[in-house]
């Protein structure tokens, strides 16, 4: 997704429970390295090196990937606390109630709603195409509804979409920035359309160069910057005006682990300081470590919302994704992979 601001603060998920069944051929979520717990044993591709044993050649002595052959027992490991979410009387930043969009015959998204309350971390997650970043953008202003509401801080955002923008912080999909501005100008640019005076914009860029760790890139243009740190100084625009709500799209996408554990850090400040966070990200022990609330989106609907508790189920975030969105694929076939061309 693209874009620039928008609204206000969160919350927790209305406690929509699965709604529908998983969809039958959702793509494949591979298993994360580390993620923590994993309840019920489900099928995983298996990898053996030293296959050389079938040839002797080194060029095979490679690891391939192996049908399934039968279920793994995967070890049962404790669930991480969830971090708590605001209290079902808190304000309700974003109201999502019946969103739709078609791109032609496909329907990207299929009556989305979803609630998130002032305070909340929220994260939603979904396999690849599942319509996250299309609902995010039609939150943001970036996307016109084909039928539904978008309400922040109970503006109607596509009714009256300056006011709307005006409490949002966005950091979209495919960032389309102002590449040929230095970072510096960038969030000069970024804070003086947001209305605010010069001396503002340059005491809060000063702030936020510091604390995304910027500053010996902010002289340079965007436009030579790596793609990590074009999200952060992406993500230093969205929240120059200190909007209420940001909605951010795979915020930790590109970004290495230490630069990941510096803005989670200060999106963390920003949702204590009564600041709301939405984001999306494939990242399933991020979104356990840092959100309060998660939905689970499959072929454009929610299949379950609500606390981190409610969705994961007693299960792993990742286990939970993988149960609604179809299971585990094997890693079938493509036996010609093998066959080296030279
Ligand atoms: N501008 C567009 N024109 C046509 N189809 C689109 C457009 N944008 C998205 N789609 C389609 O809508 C569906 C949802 O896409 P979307 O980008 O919202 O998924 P996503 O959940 O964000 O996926 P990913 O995790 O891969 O980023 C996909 O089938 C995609 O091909």
């Amino acid at each position: 997704m693209t874009g620039t601001a928008a609204a206000a603060s969160a919350a927790a998920l209305a406690g929509s429970e699965v709604a529908e069944a998983p969809a039958a051929e959702s793509p494949v979520v591979a298993p994360a390295a580390e993620a923590p717990v994993v309840s019920a044993p489900s099928p995983v591709a298996e990898t053996s090196d030293a296959v050389a044993a079938a040839s002797g050649s080194a060029a095979q002595a490679v690891a391939v990937i192996q049908p399934v052959k039968k279920p793994a027992a995967r070890k049962k490991r404790s669930l991480r606390p969830a971090r708590s979410a605001p209290p079902a009387t808190a304000p309700r930043v974003l109201a999502i109630e019946g969103l739709v969009k078609k791109f032609g015959e496909n329907t990207a998204v299929d009556g989305i709603s979803l609630e998130v309350r002032a305070g909340s971390f929220f994260g939603i997650v979904g396999p690849n195409g599942a319509g996250k970043t299309t609902t995010l953008s039609m939150v943001t202003g970036l996307l016109r509804p084909d039928s539904g509401s978008v309400r922040i801080h109970d503006i109607d955002a596509w009714a009256n979409p300056q006011a709307a923008k005006r409490a949002t912080g966005v950091l979209p999909d495919r960032l389309r920035l102002f590449d040929r501005l230095t970072g510096a100008q960038l969030l000069y640019y970024s804070g003086v359309l947001r209305g605010l005076d010069s001396r503002t914009v340059r005491e809060r860029s000063a702030d936020l160069i510091t604390a995304f760790g910027l500053d010996d890139a902010v002289d340079r243009l965007v436009a030579d910057y790596s793609a990590g740190m074009t999200k952060k100084i992406a993500l230093a625009c969205a929240m120059i005006h200190s909007p209420r709500l940001l909605v951010l799209d795979e915020p930790f996408e590109s970004v290495d682990p230490v630069s990941a554990a510096n803005l989670t850090e200060i999106l963390e400040r920003y949702v204590a300081g009564g600041g709301t966070v939405v984001l999306s990200s494939h990242g399933m022990d991020l979104i356990e470590r840092v959100c309060d609330s998660a939905a689970i989106i499959v072929a454009g609907r929610v299949l379950a919302a609500g606390t981190l508790d409610e969705v994961r189920a007693g299960q792993t975030l990742e286990d939970r994704f993988v149960e609604l969105a179809g299971g585990r694929k094997a890693a079938e076939g493509m036996e010609w992979l093998h066959s080296f061309s030279d």
